[in-house]
């Protein structure tokens, strides 16, 4: 409100001057008391205008403010706001997202929203210049405004096609060469970069990609400079119909020096409904922006109602679950039916690629499924998955996030980080409150078996927040085969009566599982306890066996 008061009242400063200007330029020739009443209006005029500048400053910081902080309430919303992560892997969304988080880390969208009140004060200025010369000549503002106007659109044509329409077109080249420039400045991948020696294949791949996503916005720059030539054609006619009428008017006397003066300066102050360089440019960055955003919240507009803390065993039960992936032909899983007592823990394996981690998915709602049901009750399912995180936090921190709103007493997560299995890690006091991770002062890495414990007492803490149920799908791949079934083991003690999900490879740790079900081409093959499926003699049996034998030769 405030900025745009002082909007309007800096778009009317300028006229004050101009015919203050006029108003001294016109007693000039008769120097006398109204010379004196003109200077004085004129330094008044100049000392609101510049008053107002000010004003203008403060209120577009705050606006600036304002706007940023609605961005990133837009993008967590977006981000957060869906129970489901398909989103995040939807093509149009990344797009958008890409967007969004390019213009924020470049900020340069920002100089067009400070500059917004000097943009809204500079056209009304050419509204109140048109004004003024219409009272010379009531075509003049029309003709300079036609002008202007084809100025604008030339203009913007150029731009967009310049920029943003090939900027989006190709931004998902532009994302992969940005994603490996990443790779290249470190993070998780400045391990595998420096043994394999990828430095130079990752510049190679970066230059070849930037390049190509590059090339097309600079062939297309150099083959749209024709809407430039455009606007100078209007941009000259125009001018050359107003002054040249203006030069006759005054050339046959017709009108006085202070008009000129006035009219003139008019000539000049209609300019500013045109382009006005980099602000300009910028606040139409901004408005791209806010569309990104919106199309982003529309997207994901959602609402995020998180499941019910039961704190009891849940049923879990899957009817005809079709699902595939989006972009991908086939589905992965094909009309699959599983039917889980609650407090029974059952074993899923599979080959790779059978879907295991799908149907995990799906039952932690991460994805809807395109056919079927998937009903947990309306239980919160707790998983730790194979990627699980390595928060750079505390021990602490990174056992309790399985319960965020839980008490804060160290008991609790002792306890759970006990059932983990990582006690020795509990030894060292300092632990709880150091940082895991060696990029920070003071801060200590854990090894990957660590790593998991911690994942895995997590899980536990999640099952005193009232998990229904608890999935552990494969988190436990960096242990030797005795530690990952003894953890197993230790796991379905720690949560016997609990709806409890394992997936893992080796057959061996998921044996103690009330129950196994092999999942192969989107389905289930073959369903029951250890000694069932070893006495059936299928899938199962072959690929227990070929484990063990594999484990008896070594
Ligand atoms: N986000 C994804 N987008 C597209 N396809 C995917 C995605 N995640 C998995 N897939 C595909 O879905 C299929 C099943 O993958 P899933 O990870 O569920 O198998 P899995 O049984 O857990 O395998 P593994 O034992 O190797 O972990 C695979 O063909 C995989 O390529």
């Amino acid at each position: 409100m405030v900025s745009a008061f002082v909007a309007v009242a800096s778009g009317c400063a300028p006229i004050a001057v101009i015919l203050a200007i006029g108003a001294l330029v016109g007693s000039l020739a008769d120097v006398g008391a109204r010379t004196t009443w003109a200077l004085i209006a004129l330094i008044g005029a100049l000392i609101v205008q510049a008053g107002l500048r000010c004003a203008e400053q403060i209120a577009s910081q705050e606006l600036t403010a304002r706007y940023l902080a609605t961005v990133y309430d837009v993008l967590a919303a977006a981000s957060l706001g869906p129970r489901h992560i398909g989103h995040l892997e939807d093509p149009t969304t990344a797009r958008h997202l890409g967007a969004v988080s390019e213009a924020l880390r470049e900020g340069n969208f920002l100089y067009g929203v400070t500059s917004t009140s000097m943009l809204v004060a500079a056209r009304l200025s050419s509204v109140g210049s048109a004004v003024v010369l219409a009272t010379f000549r009531w075509w003049a503002p029309i003709v300079l405004l036609a002008g202007w106007f084809v100025v604008g659109w030339s203009f913007d044509k150029w731009l967009s096609t310049v920029f943003d329409e090939l900027v989006s077109v190709t931004g998902s080249e532009r994302r992969r060469a940005e994603y490996v420039r990443g790779l290249l400045m470190g993070g998780p991948a400045a391990k595998e970069v420096r043994i394999f020696g990828l430095s130079r294949h990752l510049v190679e791949v970066f230059g070849a990609t930037w390049l190509k996503a590059m090339s097309s916005v600079w062939r297309h720059r150099l083959q749209s400079f024709w809407p430039l030539g455009i606007a100078a054609v209007a941009l000259l006619s125009s001018n050359a119909a107003v002054f040249g009428s203006l030069g006759l008017a005054a050339y046959g006397g017709a009108i006085s020096l202070g008009a000129i003066a006035v009219y003139v300066q008019a000539v000049h102050g209609v300019q500013n409904t045109a382009v006005l360089g980099e602000p300009q440019t910028q606040l139409g960055r901004a408005a791209a922006l806010a569309l990104h955003l919106r199309r982003l919240a529309e997207a994901t507009r959602e609402e995020n109602p998180l499941p019910s803390k039961a704190k009891v065993p849940a049923r879990v039960e899957l009817r005809e679950v079709t699902f595939g992936y989006p972009h991908r032909a086939t589905p992965v899983l094909r009309g699959l039916s599983l039917s889980i007592p609650a407090g029974q823990s059952i074993a899923i394996v599979g080959e790779n690629g059978a879907g295991k981690s799908t149907l995990i998915k799906l039952l932690c709602g991460l994805y809807g499924p395109d056919a079927g049901e998937v009903d947990v009750g309306g239980a919160r399912v707790a998983a730790i998955f194979q990627d699980f995180v390595r928060y750079h936090l505390t021990l602490r921190e990174n056992v309790a996030f399985g319960n965020p709103d839980g008490p804060r007493d160290d008991a609790a997560l002792s306890r759970a980080i006990a059932d983990a299995g990582a006690t020795a890690l509990l030894d060292q006091r300092l632990l709880m409150d150091t940082v895991l991770s060696a990029a920070y002062e003071g801060g200590t890495d854990l090894s990957g078996g660590q790593w998991q414990r911690v994942a895995l007492a997590r899980a536990l803490m999640a099952l005193d927040g009232g998990a229904g149920v608890l999935v552990l799908d494969e988190p436990t791949a960096s242990l030797d085969v005795r530690a990952e079934a003894e953890l197993f083991d230790r796991f379905l003690s720690v949560t016997r009566g609990t709806t409890t999900i394992l997936v893992s490879h080796r057959l061996s740790s998921v044996r103690h599982a009330d129950r196994i079900v092999v999942l192969a081409d989107g389905v289930i093959v073959e369903d029951g306890t250890h000694d069932d499926l070893m006495a059936l003699g299928g899938r199962y049996a072959t690929m227990f066996s070929l484990q063990a034998r594999r484990f008896l030769d070594a």
